[in-house]
């Protein structure tokens, strides 16, 4: 252990870790918010270990030691609220960050006033470091919103190691300062600490990459299954949860029931206001089954200005009542917002034998809004009845 040069150690780390800072954003390209933040963490902690070497190469104690160690503070500690902030949003949670900056600022702050104590400034820094890094990992443990890999266990190992090491030089700095008196000695706690800085760094690095990873491929599950202009289910995902649904209405002999509607004059709409107005009629349209749908109605846009709703547990009854919101909904709703009416025509498919498939159920709701289009539009049929207008 006494051969290990804890200064060569640092600077093997930064070194690497300057290169990363340069590298990932390069070889990642453009990337969202959550990774922009790790590769902006990245790189302050890179800022920090140059500034902390710069302020070993002055005269130690002096302005410019004083200075450059202080911005080493900063820097280290910033990088980690930003670190933090990207595991949030990789964790599925709003960022919220306030007590790991209070901490960045508390520490920093201390830290340059208490510059010319030593044991004070070497206590204060590590100890406020590791409850910094100690909120975060609290934050990595919590159960996240999203299906997220096994990088945030090595994340909160990771972090945890270091934590502990800080713990440990604090206490040692600020109680034992005669047997700690430099940050590259060759003390036990410094060897340690470089050997774990630099394993921990490259593991939370390789859990970045595996987090933003797994992002990615969230986004293009999300992408695969959502329309891109409303945001409502497509077609393909629609059918995928619905053929649940249907099997289990019939396992537990509950009703269920289909509706099949499309926009009315849609063509006239685009042309006399234009395309984008179209658009923002389909997502209006949206908004407006999102409002109405409750617990287990599963809605999409089916294709063009065709939307299917799947209602479970749901009588013919039930399907008229989602009707009847939805007509009432757009009334209130349509003129306001585009400055025109927005009616539809739909077609209702009840589950009437468990032998029915969405796709025989699909047919029999579009038989029926091919008639609700024939008598004039603006109603809902379930074939051969008349059930609304
Ligand atoms: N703005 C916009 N228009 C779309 C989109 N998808 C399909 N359309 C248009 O929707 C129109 C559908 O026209 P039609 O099938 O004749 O339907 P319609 O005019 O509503 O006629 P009826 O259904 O019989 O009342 C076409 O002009 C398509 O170009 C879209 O994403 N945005």
């Amino acid at each position: 252990m006494q051969k290990i040069d804890v200064f060569s150690l640092f600077v093997a780390m930064t070194l690497n870790l300057s290169i990363m800072a340069v590298a990932l954003p390069y070889f990642m390209g453009r990337v969202n918010r959550a990774a922009r933040y790790a590769q902006t963490g990245i790189v302050l902690q890179t800022a920090g270990w140059i500034f902390l070497f710069s302020s070993s190469a002055v005269e130690r104690g002096g302005w410019a030691d004083h200075l450059l160690s202080t911005l080493a503070m900063g820097c280290v500690s910033s990088g980690m609220v930003f670190n933090a902030m990207a595991f949030q949003i990789w964790c599925g949670r709003k960022v919220s960050v306030r007590t790991p900056i209070a901490i960045a600022v508390l520490m920093t702050v201390g830290y340059s006033i208490g510059f010319s104590n030593y044991p004070f400034r070497v206590g204060w820094a590590n100890a406020l470091l590791a409850l910094q890094i100690a909120t975060v990992v609290v934050e990595l443990c919590r159960p996240p919103k999203v299906a997220v890999g096994r990088w945030r266990w090595l994340l909160a190992i990771c972090l945890s190691i270091q934590m502990i090491v800080l713990a440990c030089r604090a206490v040692l700095g600020a109680f034992y300062t005669a047997e700690f008196p430099n940050f590259f000695g060759p003390y036990l706690v410094n060897q340690i600490f470089a050997l774990s800085s630099n394993s921990m760094m490259v593991l939370s690095v390789v859990a970045i990459l595996l987090a933003h990873r797994d992002e990615a491929a969230r986004e293009l599950e999300r992408l695969a299954m959502q329309d891109s202009l409303t945001g409502a289910l497509n077609r393909r995902a629609w059918l995928l949860q619905s053929g649940i649904e249907l099997a289990s209405s019939v396992r537990y002999r509950q009703p269920i029931g289909l509706l099949l509607l499309d926009l009315d004059y849609f063509k006239q709409i685009n042309d006399t206001h234009g395309h984008a107005v179209g658009d923002r009629a389909l997502q209006l349209f949206v908004s407006g089954l999102q409002a109405v749908s409750r617990a287990g109605d599963v809605f999409c846009r089916y294709g063009g200005e065709e939307f299917c709703v799947l209602l479970k547990c749901a009588t013919p009854d039930a399907v008229m009542a989602y009707d009847q919101r939805m007509r009432q909904w757009l009334a209130q709703h349509s003129i306001q917002e585009l400055g025109f009416e927005l009616s539809y025509s739909a077609g209702i498919a009840m589950r009437e034998h468990d032998s029915d498939s969405i796709d025989t159920m699909l047919q029999r709701a579009d038989v029926a809004l091919y008639d609700a289009k024939s008598q004039g539009r603006g109603c809902t049929l379930a074939s051969p009845v008349r059930l609304s207008a």
